[in-house]
């Protein structure tokens, strides 16, 4: 699932990206001279960049040469669909291979479908023209199923899943992941005073504002429920969860969103961070320890931060 990436639906309407894979760079030229007027072409030389490629620059689609040396197309193309930010690119593979046998190991290497060499110039275009839309679709319909109507970032499903996954992922690295959990302060009484309709408002300025803040491709923030969203940032240790939380206070005061009932007259929210790290075994807990120390902060008197002792 391409789904660690931010939502962005404006997204669609940019030139798609082709990356096309190939080890002799003519026939890279050839499929070029064809799509090149058409979309944006990234190309590679190998398995191995073509892959680095994707992990950068997060194309579209593939058009993938079967035979390579060191790392065959097929290879390659397992590689992506087992790693979870590139599997949803899809993959067409050109080949030069007649047989039934070539063809079934293109689809068993998670091929969306394959192309003849030497391409058929019309073929390639409506191929490659069909595959595009079909991705976009799905994407569309992904971001849909997993984004928050209101506030335009990731809803609790995808929080759910994502935290999982990445709770994983840094367990295995031994990498520390700070979670932030954000809950705007007296906003009750910013609806009573305000209306609802200005209350969703303020809850789309602060959530687009906490995004702003969020710049690594791996951070993700979601709506948590009601007027709380948690921040989740991987491969991060509890001075840079602290740098981040201060950068979304001071990104939230600054908005200056006018609030009738607080004591600055200003919306403004309370933090709690707690860290997942090999020293606490990565509890799944994190999200009940942030929301303990978001409770603190609001204690203090709001408008601030709050991070657990003992962590390492
Ligand atoms: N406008 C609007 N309000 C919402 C939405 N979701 C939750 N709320 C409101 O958010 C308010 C949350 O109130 P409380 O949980 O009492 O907390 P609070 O007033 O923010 O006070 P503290 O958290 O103690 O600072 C409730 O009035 C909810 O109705 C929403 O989607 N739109």
């Amino acid at each position: 699932m391409s789904n660690l990436a931010p939502l962005d639906l404006t997204a669609f309407s940019d030139k798609a990206v082709i990356l096309v894979v190939d080890d002799q760079p003519i026939n890279i030229q050839i499929i070029y001279q064809i799509l090149g007027d058409d979309y944006k072409v990234l190309m590679a030389t190998s398995g191995e960049q073509a892959i680095k490629v994707c992990l950068d620059s997060m194309p579209d689609l593939i058009l993938m040469d079967v035979v390579m040396p060191i790392q065959d197309g097929l290879e390659t193309c397992r590689l992506m669909k087992a790693q979870d930010t590139i599997a949803d690119i899809p993959v067409i593979f050109v080949t030069a291979g007649q047989q039934q046998q070539d063809e079934d190991a293109c689809w068993q290497a998670g091929a969306v479908d394959f192309l003849q060499k030497p391409v058929n110039a019309n073929t390639l275009r409506n191929r490659v023209k069909a595959h595009l839309t079909l991705k976009k679709q799905a994407d569309l319909l992904r971001s849909l199923a997993f984004m928050d109507g209101l506030t335009g970032v990731y809803n609790r499903r995808y929080f759910d899943q994502f935290l999982n996954k990445q709770l994983a992922v840094c367990k295995r690295q031994s990498s520390p992941l700070a979670l932030l959990l954000i809950d705007i302060d007296h906003f009750k009484l910013y609806n009573d005073h305000l209306g609802h309709l200005a209350g969703d408002d303020a809850l789309r300025r602060v959530a687009q504002a906490m995004s702003s803040c969020c710049l690594r491709p791996n951070d993700l923030v979601a709506r948590y429920g009601g007027e709380e969203f948690v921040v989740v940032l991987p491969d991060t240790d509890s001075q840079g969860a602290v740098v981040l939380a201060q950068k979304i206070l001071t990104t939230i005061n600054e908005l200056k969103i006018p609030h009738p009932a607080t004591p600055l007259r200003l919306v403004s929210i309370s933090i709690g961070i707690a860290m997942a790290t090999p020293h606490n075994g990565y509890s799944v807990e994190i999200t009940a320890r942030a929301d303990q120390q978001m409770y603190i902060t609001k204690k203090n008197g709001r408008n601030g931060f709050s991070i657990e002792h003992n962590i390492s």
